[in-house]
């Protein structure tokens, strides 16, 4: 069935309202017909907003792909072609490159964009312009006014400020900067309100003799070509001492900076955005120029506050220097968070962080002095740090509370010299790891006082190194879709001890809790471990033989890798448990059943080792044969949870913290995907997340504790010394991993526990 033909025309109309052209609509419209199966209702959508991305998507994707190419001439041509078209002169500012511009510059007074979300797309711009309020900045090309530039006389500028309201009389100035080849980015124009500093940066193609330049062009108002609303400047003066000019200009796209809108765009309505500008600058610097690339983080509905990026490549000593993009940036340092903080939340992005920045700038900068910078200690004044990039560190960020606009080489020195204050910078060092940089933790007790006893950290090196952010836990937390069957009904009287009063322990007879160590309490009066038990889980540990071993008919750690083909199982140790009395128990909390519920007694630190294994865990005190040192603490997570962070997270991790939940996986048959549990220390954890690994004779012994729930798929992994421990000693525990099997969520490491018995050689 054929579209009805007042459609396609109110299509056309639509599209003709924001400057694009039929012949440009019709193709887009036929594919989006067949795309959405000729359902009008989605492409009239928001007065044809499918159409008008498509269109520009297209356009966009046009153009890129000449870029890619880097067909440079063809796009020069491109160019060119728009201009000859026979189209209207605000077309022209509405190509591909122009999108944000016409997405993004015309708004009303409430801050509603009139083009993209239009109320009225069918209003011509220049009733737009003329409505209460609205705001316009619009580049275009016309005859020549009176300039000094040496141009060919068919390319000339003009540019003018639309502006009702206060902004109306000001001047406008460009300023141009010509990169030099060396560096990639492309050459740009700057204009800025000189009074708010609200600015929109434009890009110039490249001209065939690329110098490396810059001058200030400035605009005047003209009130005798202004017509309606519009106001005109005339111009360009350029500035004295700015006067190199490049041989040709062509004007190919322009990027606005919302701050261009001024003070009367509302906040409440509107959000802070980040536009980001990629350009080049020069400076002057005690006689030497120095180009320095910068990326503008700017964020504010008024144009006031901006975070500034500026790289020196020569200070980089880095031949193919670019500036990369903002996205890029992000993303690497999203990446180093997630490995250096354990940032997990899904909606952490680093984006977001700028935005606060600003807003924090903005909301801080209205508070009296005292106040502020008390806690801030890297800030230091613009001149020194200016300097100091200058002349050395590889990067800067600076946080400008006034929109100080960059024109050209004279204005950075004014700016340097001027030392106005208005601008601070924030000077990281590039070569610290993030997170090492400051304790993250209360190094006098990691445990923030969750244990009853602290535990501090010590580095060892004295080079003020800090163990990366983890949440301190002292219990086990389910992650997401764990499933732990807790309830008191499900608890039955063979599994306590509801008769017992007192301690267990010193009952003629053992109690219910007793039958998981074969009727023998697993622990002594002492609280030590029952050495027959010890003995026992030890042997079974270090020589285990084919009888200690299980292979489950569908393993779900193989199911968890490859959930379609999994491979046979690779076996699992099958170990002894111990069965604590618990709330239903009659007994009392200090019965000498309940050991590992009642959380670390012994002196612990945390501390650096030097083999390189990283932060490792120790005692302070001697510590016996048989004793409790703590649970391995932190999320529980089902095995294919696992596998997705592993996978996602932890990829490039140097140190992982999954432990496997799978001691009595050969009596639970076939376990469900959300039955099969681990434990992930990563991102929450207790002090055992430290202890490092020891092939065969290490001093520590994992065993499995029972105490809430009888189901073994989760239990409680405790700590118990095989052997008696001097002071100072590192703890250390055989993971059990095979160092060949790249694919196990532990991930393998190069073993460097320094034992005879290392497996992995
Ligand atoms: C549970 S963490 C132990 C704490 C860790 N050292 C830290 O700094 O957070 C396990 C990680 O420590 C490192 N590690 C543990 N034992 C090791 C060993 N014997 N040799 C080398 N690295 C070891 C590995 O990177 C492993 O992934």
């Amino acid at each position: 069935m054929a579209p009805p033909k007042e459609k396609i025309a109110a299509a056309i109309r639509a599209m003709k309202a924001i400057g694009i052209p039929k012949h440009t609509v019709k193709p887009v419209l036929k594919n989006l017909l067949i795309v959405y199966e000729n359902n009008w209702e989605y492409i009239e959508a928001e007065n044809f907003r499918v159409l008008a991305d498509a269109v520009l998507d297209l356009q966009e994707s046009k153009v890129d792909e000449q870029l890619k190419n880097e067909s440079y001439k063809d796009y020069v041509s491109v160019t060119k072609k728009n201009h000859n078209e026979d189209e209207p002169m605000k077309k022209k500012t509405y190509n591909v490159r122009n999108r944000l511009l016409s997405y993004s510059i015309v708004l009303d007074n409430c801050g509603k964009r009139l083009i993209k979300g239009q109320e009225d797309p069918t209003t011509p711009l220049n009733h737009i312009s003329e409505m209460n309020a609205v705001k316009r900045i619009k580049l275009e090309e016309v005859s020549p006014i009176g300039t000094s530039l040496s141009q060919p006389s068919h390319i000339h500028r003009k540019v003018s400020m639309h502006s009702l309201g206060r902004h109306s009389e000001k001047r406008l100035q460009i300023e141009e900067n010509v990169t030099p080849k060396l560096l990639s980015s492309s050459p740009s124009y700057r204009v800025s309100h000189e009074e708010t500093g609200a600015m929109v940066l434009f890009h110039r193609t490249r001209s065939n003799q690329e110098r490396a330049d810059s001058r200030l062009i400035t605009y005047e108002r003209d009130e005798s070509l202004d017509h309606g609303n519009l106001v005109s400047c005339k111009g360009p003066k350029i500035e004295p001492g700015t006067e190199n000019s490049p041989e040709h200009v062509d004007i190919d796209y322009t990027l606005l900076k919302s701050d261009l809108l001024g003070d009367e765009y509302p906040t409440s309505e509107a959000p802070l955005s980040i536009v980001c500008t990629p350009e080049t600058i020069r400076t002057v610097n005690r006689g030497h120029q120095e180009q320095l690339s910068r990326l503008e983080v700017a964020s504010s509905n008024s144009g006031a506050i901006k975070l500034l990026l500026t790289c020196n490549p020569s200070a980089l000593d880095c031949m193919d220097f670019h500036m990369p993009s903002i996205e890029a940036i992000c993303k690497e340092v999203e990446n180093k968070c997630l490995r250096s903080y354990k940032i997990l939340e899904p909606k952490f992005s680093l984006l977001d962080i700028l935005k606060d920045i600003c807003h924090c700038a903005s909301e801080l900068s209205s508070e009296p002095e005292k106040s502020r910078g008390e806690s801030i200690t890297h800030i230091i004044p613009t001149l020194d740090s200016l300097q100091r990039s200058l002349n050395g560190p590889s990067y800067m960020a600076e946080i400008c509370r006034k929109n100080v606009t960059v024109k050209g080489k004279k204005k950075m020195q004014t700016e340097v010299q001027q030392d106005n204050l208005s601008s601070l910078m924030l000077i990281p060092q590039p070569q610290i790891v993030p997170g090492e940089m400051r304790p993250l933790h209360d190094v006098n007790d990691i445990t923030k006082g969750e244990e009853r006893v602290k535990v501090s950290v010590k580095s060892e090196l004295n080079n003020e190194q800090y163990p990366p952010f983890f949440h301190y836990i002292p219990q086990n937390l389910p992650y997401q879709n764990a499933y732990i069957n807790l309830s008191i009904a499900r608890i039955g009287d063979e599994d306590c001890c509801s008769d017992c009063f007192g301690n267990c322990l010193e009952s003629p007879l053992p109690c219910a809790c007793a039958r998981e160590t074969g009727g023998e309490f697993a622990y002594t009066k002492d609280g030590l471990l029952n050495e027959h038990f010890l003995e026992a889980c030890i042997l079974m540990r270090r020589a285990p033989q084919k009888r200690h071993l299980f292979y489950c008919k569908d393993c779900p750690l193989e199911r968890a890798k490859n959930e379609v083909r999994p491979d046979p199982c690779k076996g699992h140790p099958m170990r002894k448990f111990i069965k604590e009395c618990w709330s239903k128990c009659g007994c009392n909390k200090q019965c000498g059943n309940r050991v590992v519920q009642r959380g670390i007694t012994c002196n612990l630190e945390v501390f650096l080792t030097s083999e390189g294994k990283g932060w490792g865990l120790r005692t302070c005190d001697q510590l016996p044969r048989g004793a409790f040192v703590c649970e391995y603490v932190g999320e529980v997570l089902t095995n294919m949870e696992l596998y997705d962070r592993t996978m996602q997270i932890t990829g490039n991790a140097r140190h992982t913290y999954p432990v496997l939940l799978d001691a009595d996986w050969a009596t639970e048959g076939v376990l469900k995907d959300e039955e099969a549990l681990c434990l992930d220390a990563t991102f929450y954890g207790n002090v055992a997340r430290f202890i490092n690994h020891r092939c065969r004779d290490a001093n520590l012994i994992e065993i499995p504790v029972e105490i809430e729930t009888p189901d073994h798929h989760y239990y409680h992994l405790a700590y118990f010394t095989t052997r008696k421990i001097e002071p100072w000693e590192e703890l250390t525990w055989d993971y059990g991993i095979d160092f060949s099997d790249y694919n196990h969520p532990v991930k393998a490491f190069q073993c460097l526990c320094g034992s005879k018995l290392c497996r992995d050689v």
